[in-house]
C-alpha cells in the first residue's frame, strides 16, 4: 500500500530524517511512537504528501508520489489521503454534516453521493443525531469524530492522524483509537498514527519506534 525508501529531510543544517524506511500494508493500523524531536510529525507529513523529502522516494501502489508536481499532488492527496489533527481545524461556521462533505464536494463527486457517504459515516461515528450541530456545540470526542469522518469521505487509502487523540481525555482516547480498529475491520481502512500514548500505541497492529531521525524498529 504504502512504502517509503531511504527518506531524507533537513531543515537548514538540523537534518531531521537521515534515511527513513518504512512499509505499510492496507488495512494495517501503525503507531509512530518516540520522542519529543525525534522526526514523527516531519515523517508523517512527508508521508501524507504535506511536505516534500530532500531524498528516498514514496510510493502509494504502484504510483510515485514524491515525483508529482504540485497540481498533481493536491489532486492525489485530497483523493487518497485523510488526515486527523490533534486540533481538528473543523470548519466553525458549517455544521458537522457540511464539514465531512467538504474534501468530497472539492474532489467534485456528486453532491447527493457525497451526502449520503457522509451520512453513513457519521451514523458509523455514532452522531446521526449531530449532523446539523456546529462545531462549537459539539464535545471534544465529537469533533474528533466529525474531523475522523471527514478524513474518511473520499474513500483515502491512508488516513494520517497526528496525536490525534492529544486533547481528549483517556475515555474518548480510547473510543476513538477503538473507533480506527473498526474502521479497520469494516473498511479495511489503513491508519499511521504519531502517538504519544502508550496504550494506544500498543492497540495498534505494529508500533514503530524512531530516535533522532531514524527508524530503530
Ligand atoms: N518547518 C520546520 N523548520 C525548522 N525546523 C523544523 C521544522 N519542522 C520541524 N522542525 C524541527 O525538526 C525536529 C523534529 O520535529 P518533529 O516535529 O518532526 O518531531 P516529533 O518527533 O514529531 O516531536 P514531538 O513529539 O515533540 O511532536 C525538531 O527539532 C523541530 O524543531
Amino acid at each position: 500500500m504504502l512504502r517509503a525508501r531511504s527518506i531524507t529531510k533537513s531543515f537548514g543544517n538540523l537534518t531531521v530524517l537521515k534515511g527513513v524506511d518504512l512499509e505499510v500494508k492496507t488495512a494495517e493500523i501503525v503507531s509512530i511512537v518516540g520522542s519529543s524531536g525525534a522526526g514523527k510529525s516531519t515523517l508523517l507529513h512527508i508521508l501524507g504528501t504535506l511536505d516534500r523529502p530532500d531524498g528516498g522516494e514514496i510510493f502509494f501502489g504502484t504510483t510515485r508520489v514524491d515525483r508529482l508536481r504540485t497540481k498533481a499532488l493536491a489532486h492525489f492527496r485530497n483523493r487518497h489521503i485523510g488526515f486527523v489533527f490533534q486540533f481538528h481545524h473543523l470548519l466553525p461556521e458549517f455544521s458537522a454534516l457540511e464539514n465531512v462533505c467538504i474534501p468530497g464536494w472539492l474532489a467534485g463527486k456528486r453532491k447527493k453521493e457525497v451526502e449520503g457517504r457522509a451520512l453513513e459515516l457519521l451514523g458509523t461515528l455514532g452522531l446521526s443525531d449531530r449532523t446539523d450541530s456546529k462545531p462549537h456545540t459539539l464535545s471534544g470526542g465529537e469533533q474528533q469524530r466529525v474531523a475522523v469522518a471527514r478524513a474518511l469521505i473520499n474513500q483515502p487509502a491512508v488516513v494520517f492522524a497526528d496525536e490525534p487523540t492529544g486533547n481528549l481525555d483517556s475515555v474518548h482516547a480510547r473510543e476513538l483509537h477503538a473507533l480506527f480498529l473498526q474502521l479497520r475491520d469494516q473498511f479495511r481502512q489503513t491508519f499511521v498514527i504519531v502517538t504519544h500514548n502508550e496504550e494506544l500505541a500498543q492497540m495498534s497492529d505494529r508500533i514503530v519506534h524512531m530516535k533522532d531521525g531514524v527508524v530503530l524498529s
